[in-house]
């Protein structure tokens, strides 16, 4: 197999070119790789390749060219969809081929997937992301990585060129998933803490500017409250990472806890407050969005003035 790095010839493929996926696509490009990809999305595709990428027009065309295949759609759906439904990479990639999983899954799903990609001679990485798009596009990200050596041993020059940090948690694929899983647990908390934070002080008449100020240089800041909190200000909800992200990902937490009769109160509140504003009609907005969740306050707008 031939081992891909910026002096070999070997294209690695990206299957999701979204707030995450563009980003990891681009480092890949940076780091002097050559990458192929796909996404549903046409005119993701056209801005990739004026990036300089190639794009294919399905999952097979692109697998059949590729010994790495990177997955960053949303969900397990879109995973299973892209690898296995019509057009599924699996049915191109060759014996000994490795794919690496970005999308945030249920333990079970992922590890499902390793014992299915076995059987047709496919190496699987466990490896979804943290850091958010800007961090993704700086190559900057962290990676949690579990798996077997022999997965390690082909995603070998990729991961250092996808992320700054890459954890290798183990050699059973889920472990990785678990700690995403854990960290989303708390992105999801602290995303609602500093919406449900801003709203109070909107609510007692801070002025937000100055209020964000002094939280970032105060005990009760979070990277959340420091990340998130602009969006808020500017009265920009423009997806980075949507509102139904966190309905997907907290439900993960939830439902992993439950299945050994686990308490997570946090994160159950928290879930309903993202299931309250996707709802209301705000699941593809920022997932500051959840702020909109709260009655009587006015928010700053993206004109620079308010809005109830
Ligand atoms: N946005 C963020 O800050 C972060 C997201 N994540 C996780 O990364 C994953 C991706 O998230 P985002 O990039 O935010 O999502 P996104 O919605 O921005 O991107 C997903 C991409 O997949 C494409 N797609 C969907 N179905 C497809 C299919 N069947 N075939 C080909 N392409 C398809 C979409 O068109 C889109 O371009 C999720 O699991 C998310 O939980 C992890 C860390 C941070
Ligand atoms: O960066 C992460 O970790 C996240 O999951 C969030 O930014 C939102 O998806």
């Amino acid at each position: 197999m031939a081992m891909h790095g910026k002096d070999q010839a070997g294209q690695i493929g990206v299957i999701g070119l979204g707030a995450m996926g563009h980003g990891v696509a681009k480092s890949l490009l940076r780091a002097g790789f050559r990458v192929g990809a796909y996404d549903v999305r046409v005119e993701a595709l056209t801005a990739f390749e004026a990036e300089g990428g190639k794009a294919y027009t399905a999952p097979t065309a692109l697998a059949e060219a590729c010994d790495v295949l990177i997955i960053q759609v949303v969900n397990a759906e879109q995973t299973e969809q892209v690898l296995f439904g019509e057009q599924g990479a699996v049915e191109a990639l060759k014996p000994g081929s490795l794919v690496i999983s970005c999308a945030t899954v249920a333990p079970a799903f992922i590890e499902g997937l390793e014992a299915r990609l076995r059987k047709h001679d496919i190496w699987l990485l466990d490896a979804p992301m943290s850091g958010g798009a800007a961090k993704a596009a700086s190559g900057e990200m962290t990676l949690m990585t579990s798996g077997p050596e022999d997965a390690y041993i082909r995603a070998e020059k990729v991961l250092p060129a996808m992320a700054g940090k890459v954890y290798r948690l183990g050699t059973k694929v889920g472990v990785g998933t678990r700690v995403k899983i854990v960290n989303q647990h708390l992105a999801g908390i602290h995303i609602a803490a500093a919406a449900e934070a801003m709203a109070l002080g909107l609510r007692e008449g801070a002025d937000p500017v100055t209020l964000y100020e002094v939280i970032t240089n105060s005990a009760g800041n979070s990277w959340m409250f420091e990340n998130r909190v602009p969006h808020i200000l500017a009265g920009d909800y423009t997806p980075l990472s949507a509102v139904d992200i966190f309905v997907k990902d907290l439900g993960l937490a939830l439902d992993t806890a439950r299945r050994t009769k686990f308490p997570l109160p946090l994160a159950a509140t928290a879930h309903q407050m993202f299931l309250n504003a996707s709802a209301a009609g705000h699941g593809r907005e920022d997932d500051s969005a959840v702020i909109k969740i709260f009655p009587g306050i006015t928010l700053p707008s993206s004109d620079g003035g308010e809005k109830a």
